[in-house]
């Protein structure tokens, strides 16, 4: 049953059909549930289709993205993101910019060429107390923005339960075990637009994402069809991730590798040029990410099945919300 949507240089990462797991026989279920849960021990990446998130709530969710990211600087920056422990808001260029230039000089020139590499707009919870979300005016193009979001929130939000559901299974442990883990939704929904550069601007080792493994239970990332996505292999090489149409990637977090006696990986990725030339400019590329989360007030302890004597268990337990505050303060 299982297709490769990549298969190089030593990785292979599985195009799952999610639907079998959700509406499948016991045993499509069951193989379903074995095949993500092998997806993320050796790739740490899969690809899920037939998700239950529709093809139009997610183009509406890109549209949306779009517009927000249209308006003006200083209207974004009126919802400025401001601390780890909000992680809510818009991120300008640069904030989180990766550079392997050392030079001073050139890396002005990259400046000067590609001001603009990332750009980013994080949506929380919106009903964790002394967070609110840094909700754009809604007005013009962004009317309805903040229900679009709220929604898709949510439907991510039931996915990310799906999946540790399909993890518990593939585990044999009790298939709920996770749901009290992930029940209040300490998400992050993260609008991503890489503005359009020039092709001479990679040329200097500049990249659109630098690379980096996510940090917490796992992220169901939306990409469009430029590409540029790429995923290390265990030999150590970038390989494309390809967009697939009408397909989610699901990537393991470290805060699920740590979780799981690092029987499952979170693996390093980044985000480059295109594959394929178009012209002398890249057009801008965006994404939509949804970072999940154990619940923050969760400890977090090596999963039941993942060790056999105490002696195996490679960390100590850890409060959820404490270790994302700990990464995220590490990035901005
Ligand atoms: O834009 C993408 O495709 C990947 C983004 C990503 O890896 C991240 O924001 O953590
Ligand atoms: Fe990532």
């Amino acid at each position: 049953m299982e297709k490769a949507a990549v298969q190089q240089d030593g990785l292979l990462i599985p195009l799952i059909d999610f639907s079998k797991f959700q509406h499948g026989t016991e045993a499509q279920k069951l193989e379903t549930a074995q095949a993500i849960l092998k997806g993320f021990q050796t790739a740490g990446f899969i690809y899920l289709k037939n998700i239950p998130i529709t093809r139009e709530t997610r183009a509406h969710v890109f549209e949306t993205s779009a517009k927000l990211f249209k308006l003006s600087h200083q209207e974004k920056m009126a919802c400025a993101w401001t601390t780890p422990e909000a992680n809510r808001g818009y991120s300008e260029p640069g904030r989180e910019k990766v550079s392997l230039l050392t030079d001073a000089n050139e890396v002005e020139k990259v400046r000067a060429a590609a001001p603009d590499i990332k750009e980013s707009f994080e949506i929380g919870r919106d009903d964790e107390p002394g967070h609110p979300n840094q909700w754009p005016a809604e007005r013009g193009d962004l009317i309805g923005f903040k229900s679009t979001m709220t929604d898709f929130f949510d439907q991510c939000k039931a996915l990310h339960v799906e999946v540790m559901r399909a993890i518990a299974v593939g585990m044999g442990i009790e298939p709920r075990f996770f749901d009290s883990y992930v029940d209040v939704g300490d998400n992050t929904l993260r609008l991503l637009h890489y503005p359009a550069v020039s092709k001479e601007v990679f040329k200097t080792g500049q990249v659109r994402a630098g690379e980096h493994s996510d940090y917490g239970s796992i992220t169901l990332l939306f990409q469009d069809q430029r590409g540029g996505l790429q995923v290390k292999s265990p030999n150590g090489q970038f390989v494309d991730a390809r967009p697939i149409e009408d397909t989610c990637v699901v990537n393991a977090g470290d805060l699920l590798a740590r979780w799981s006696n690092d029987t499952i990986k979170s693996t390093i990725h980044r985000v480059v040029e295109p594959p394929h030339a178009e012209g002398e400019v890249h057009p801008p590329r965006y994404s939509v990410a949804y970072f999940c989360n154990p619940n923050f007030k969760n400890h977090i302890e090596a999963i039941p099945g993942s060790y056999v004597t105490e002696a195996e268990k490679k960390y100590p337990g850890i409060n959820s919300g404490d270790y994302l505050v700990q990464r995220l303060t590490a990035t901005y």
